[in-house]
């Protein structure tokens, strides 16, 4: 177990309570309840290669409440990224509901789903999609421009973010003079910039040493709790897994196990 973390968050409640076939309201304890931020109910995924169809994801049902750090393990090609995209809204499930704070991702056109996703939903990679002539700064700024959030807000959210994934000394250096897990961090600060709901992390720690990634775990517990958002990686890492609020297992397109 990791020392430098502890589990301790409301939605953990939440999601030991879950039942992932039903997406009522979990009670989190006498005087709160937690409506799902997003649910995933019998999502199926195929895609048509050629003469055939391939089908990658068989029936997913999952959901994801308030504050929590959630994470999706499962070996190369079992349809984690597949999954991450469509509850993004980048994609649309072939079978399956999918709402994000009501919203029905899959019956939504891409324009409809594209604004829900600038508003409300930020994205981080394993590779850290940042733009390589531009500093620190002026990544997470671009992000605040591309929510469309008023100039006048930009310099005071860009630094708190920048002091929250602790980078406010490093702010003018441009990705070439960051090391992987500082350049990781200044992605987190992007993807958080327009305050969303949900945070998507595709293999955020892939690149990155045992020290570095947790760094970054440690910046994901705290702007868990800080920012008010929901945080879902996929990751390989045992070691990182054991401070998730829970752990799905994917095989083969299905979560198995509890
Ligand atoms: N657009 C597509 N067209 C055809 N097949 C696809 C498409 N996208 C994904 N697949 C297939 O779906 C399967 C699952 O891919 P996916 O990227 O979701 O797996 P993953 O669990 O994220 O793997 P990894 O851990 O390697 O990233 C793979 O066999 C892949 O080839």
């Amino acid at each position: 177990m990791l020392s430098w973390l502890s589990r301790s968050s409301t939605a953990e409640k939440a999601s030991e309570q879950e039942d992932a076939q039903a997406p009522e309201p979990v009670a989190l304890n006498k005087a709160s309840v937690a409506e799902p931020l997003l649910t995933v109910r019998g999502v199926e995924r195929s895609f048509d290669v050629g003469s055939q169809k391939i089908r990658v994801l068989k029936g997913i049902n999952l959901n994801l409440y308030p504050q929590q750090l959630v994470m999706l393990r499962g070996r190369s090609g079992s349809g984690k990224t597949t999954l991450m995209n469509l509850m993004g809204g980048l994609d649309t499930p072939t079978g399956g509901e999918i709402h994000f704070k009501g919203r029905p991702f899959h019956i939504w056109n891409d324009d409809k789903r594209t604004e829900v996703r600038r508003q409300d939903i930020g994205f981080i990679f394993q590779a850290y999609a940042l733009m390589p002539l531009l500093s620190a700064y002026e990544n997470v700024e671009l992000s605040m421009r591309m929510a469309k959030i008023h100039r006048s807000e930009w310099k005071a959210r860009v630094t708190s973010c920048l002091d929250l994934v602790g980078l406010s000394k490093r702010m003018h250096h441009r990705p070439f003079e960051l090391s992987g897990g500082e350049q990781q961090r200044v992605a987190i600060a992007k993807a958080i910039a327009h305050r969303p709901s949900l945070l998507l992390a595709d293999e955020p720690t892939a690149e990155l040493d045992s020290q570095m990634a947790a760094q970054v775990m440690q910046v994901f517990k705290e702007i868990v709790a800080s920012e008010n958002v929901t945080i879902c990686m996929t990751t390989h890492d045992p070691t990182i897994m054991e401070v998730a609020d829970h752990v799905y297992e994917m095989v083969d397109g299905v979560f198995v196990g509890k």
